[in-house]
């Protein structure tokens, strides 16, 4: 009896294919990329592709995996990296270019001509299989930015700045490559490619130093794109050793975690909260432990009296010592940092400079940086300005804690709304938490 016909044999196959991507020829790409892993020394078999219904296109484990094991070991032959570019047609162009081009332009510039070039490519197999588009805001319709709570548009829109003014300042390096595809550079190196080539760089290279090369500027060069590997979705809840394994010659990940035969296996891209994962990798991750919600500098300074005659002082101090950054709310409340910010601006008159002789005569800002306690009033007087600026962020009106269905029915087409949504939901919950802690220290 042929086991692949009958009923067992159909609910056989069902559950392959329910582990594969699903689609031929994607599964042709995924033979063609083994075999060409084969040929530059990959021998692995403890992982293998497959379509996962929330993160996407994976790998997931052929086997159990244990707490210690190495889950992926790619030889430096199947690395692409700057190295590759400057002993490819392309390294007398860039040693001979002046000013230098960066690493990243470098390895975005071969990423396009190599696309371009096709099955005269070597590295077609693995190009094949990259993504042909990214959800990172770099991508995104103007509009669309605009729906981002506030410090999370800043810096989308400082992406497609840094793209945009990325591609103007290469053109005259691109035209220098005129003789390797006479007439048509320009057409090759579009905005549209370099755009996909930035993002293919920023949210698959795995990290590797390489020395710093007169013919690069001084940025470090530290990227490697790494074929297959580069499959692996990020969970944070997960803990792994990745590095280059200067004695096998390979990049090697180690699993902390153990995984089922069968299970998705992943990488933790870092501790990132769901704005870092969003502009960095065009997603958001469901319960991510490290979600926090931005404050911006202008919504505090609605709140603290533009008549404290020291607040620009008190301002300054802030900026000179890195608290106008990352000033956050968390599940558990104000980040430390903002609550420091806060106690720092609410530091009365005579208190910003008096001098406490017991804490190694620093002065009274100082200790508030430090994290010292000051005074009852200054605790009580900081505690209210968080709880304002909590109460303003999730005022429906302040961009965070309404929903945008209007634009929703309009733009249904447009995936990217969804991650906003997502973005701005979790926003919410984490304010309205933030609000019940505050309210509860309160109670005390
Ligand atoms: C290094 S690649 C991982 C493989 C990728 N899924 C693919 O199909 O090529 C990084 C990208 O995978 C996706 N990704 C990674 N982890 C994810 C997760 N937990 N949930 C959703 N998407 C994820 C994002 O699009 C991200 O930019």
């Amino acid at each position: 009896m042929n086991p692949k016909r009958g009923r067992t044999g159909r609910r056989r196959k069902k559950k392959v294919l329910g582990t594969s991507t699903g689609n031929p020829s994607h599964e042709r790409q995924y033979v063609r990329l083994m075999r060409w892993m084969k040929e530059r020394g990959f021998r692995d078999k403890r992982l293998r592709t497959a379509h996962f219904p929330d993160t996407g296109r994976g790998l997931m484990s052929a086997q159990r995996l244990q707490p210690g094991e190495i889950i992926i070991s790619l030889p430096e032959s199947c690395l692409l990296t700057t190295d590759t570019v400057l002993s490819s047609y392309l390294g007398k162009y860039i040693r001979g270019w002046r000013p230098p081009v960066s690493p990243l332009l470098a390895l975005c510039t071969f990423l396009v001509l190599e696309r371009y070039l096709g099955a005269q490519s070597p590295w077609q197999p693995y190009l094949d299989v990259l993504p042909r588009a990214y959800d990172c805001p770099v991508y995104w319709e103007a509009d669309t930015v605009n729906f981002l709570p506030d410090p999370v548009k800043q810096k989308a829109m400082k992406q497609r700045r840094t793209v945009q003014e990325l591609f103007s300042s290469a053109r005259p390096f691109f035209r220098s490559l005129n003789p390797l595809f006479p007439d048509i550079v320009e057409e090759i190196l579009t905005y549209e490619a370099l755009r996909w080539a930035w993002c293919t760089v920023n949210t698959r290279t795995v990290y590797k130093k390489h020395a710093q090369r007169e013919c690069f500027t001084a940025e470090p060069d530290v990227y490697a794109l790494a074929p297959y590997l580069d499959l692996l979705n990020h969970s944070a809840g997960v803990q792994v050793e990745a590095a280059f394994n200067e004695k096998s010659r390979c990049y090697e990940i180690r699993t902390m975690v153990q995984y089922k035969k069968f299970q998705q296996v992943f990488i933790c891209y870092g501790h990132h909260d769901n704005q870092r994962l969003l502009l960095e990798y065009g997603f958001t991750a469901a319960n991510n432990p490290h979600q926090s919600v931005y404050v911006t500098k202008d919504t505090i300074l609605q709140f603290v009296s533009i008549n404290d005659k020291q607040l620009q002082k008190k301002w300054s101090l802030l900026k000179e010592n890195g608290f106008l950054e990352n000033l956050t709310f968390g599940r558990d409340g104000p980040s430390w940092r903002l609550l420091t910010a806060c106690r720092l601006l609410c530091l009365g008159a005579d208190e910003l400079y008096e001098m406490c002789f017991v804490f190694n005569h620093h002065t009274c800002w100082k200790k508030v940086l430090l994290g010292s306690f000051v005074s009852e009033s200054n605790d009580r007087t900081s505690m209210e300005l968080v709880r304002k600026i909590c109460l303003h962020c999730r005022r429906p009106g302040c961009g965070r804690g309404y929903w945008i269905s209007s634009q929703k029915s309009e733009k249904s087409a447009d995936p990217h709304l969804v991650l906003v949504e997502a973005l701005r939901r979790e926003e919410s919950e984490i304010l309205t938490s933030s609000a019940d802690v505050l309210q509860k220290e309160d109670a005390i």
